[in-house]
């Protein structure tokens, strides 16, 4: 291991990276880096109209996580300190090759890699994998509104881009272990024996 453990938790929209990133942090005192999302001003405007607002959100998150591993996670780990994140800077790009297009796209992907590439990367990816249905009723539960103009067919799109983009970091960044969770089956909030097991197989991973 190149750096001091640092762990990262993903998955599609609702999966429970959140929920997951914290419990993970809380039990081992890590400080967590966490998603903005309330202070976002253009996340509504954004499912009210992807096309016109999909490079002005996407530079928003990419902007904003950059900045969050400079200001949090670099010093950290210079520090031989851990960390625990709930994403992965190449979420951005599982996004932004779904919401742009053409030049747009182009442009943006060649910003990310000028910005990221020479980013450190987690030890560990969770990847928390969850069905369409289970996603949909964890997003409804939360109950933010800008997410009831998000369209199915969106969610289920970036269920198989997850997949396909998991594959492909597994292949680009071989030194990141990626671990896959059934968020279906796998309760780690109701049933503490099952955190536990996620736990236990975390600390395989950055002995
Ligand atoms: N294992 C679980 N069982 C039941 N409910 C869960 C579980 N994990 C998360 N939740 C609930 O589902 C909702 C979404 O969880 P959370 O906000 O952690 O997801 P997320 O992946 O971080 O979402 P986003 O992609 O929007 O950032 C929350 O209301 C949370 O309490
Ligand atoms: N387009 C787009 N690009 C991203 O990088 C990105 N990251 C998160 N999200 C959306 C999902 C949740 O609604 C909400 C909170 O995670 O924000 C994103 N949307």
């Amino acid at each position: 291991m190149s750096h001091a453990p640092y762990i990262a938790v993903e998955g599609p929209i609702g999966a429970g990276k959140t929920t997951l990133a914290t419990m993970l942090a809380e039990a081992w005192g890590y400080p967590l880096v966490k998603e903005i999302v309330e202070e976002n001003p253009f996340l509504d405007k954004f499912y009210q109209d992807m096309d016109d607002w999909s490079f002005q959100l996407e530079m928003f998150f990419l902007c904003n996580r950059y900045k969050q591993l400079e200001d949090a996670v670099i010093p950290r780990l210079a520090a031989g300190q851990a960390i625990v994140s709930d994403y992965h800077i190449y979420k951005n790009l599982i996004f932004s090759e779904r919401t742009l297009k053409g030049v747009k796209r182009d442009k943006y992907r060649h910003i990310y890699h000028v910005l990221t590439d020479d980013l450190p990367k987690p030890n560990v990816i969770v990847y928390i994998r969850a069905s369409l249905d289970v996603l949909l009723e964890r997003i409804a539960k939360r109950g933010r509104p800008f997410e009831d103009e998000m369209s199915t067919a969106y969610l289920q799109q970036l269920i198989e881009d997850y997949d396909t983009a998991m594959s492909q970091l597994a292949e680009r960044e071989p030194d990141t272990i990626i671990l896959p969770i059934d968020g279906d089956s796998v309760d780690f909030v109701a049933d503490r024996g099952e955190f536990d097991k996620i736990v236990a197989r975390v600390k395989e991973c950055i002995r």
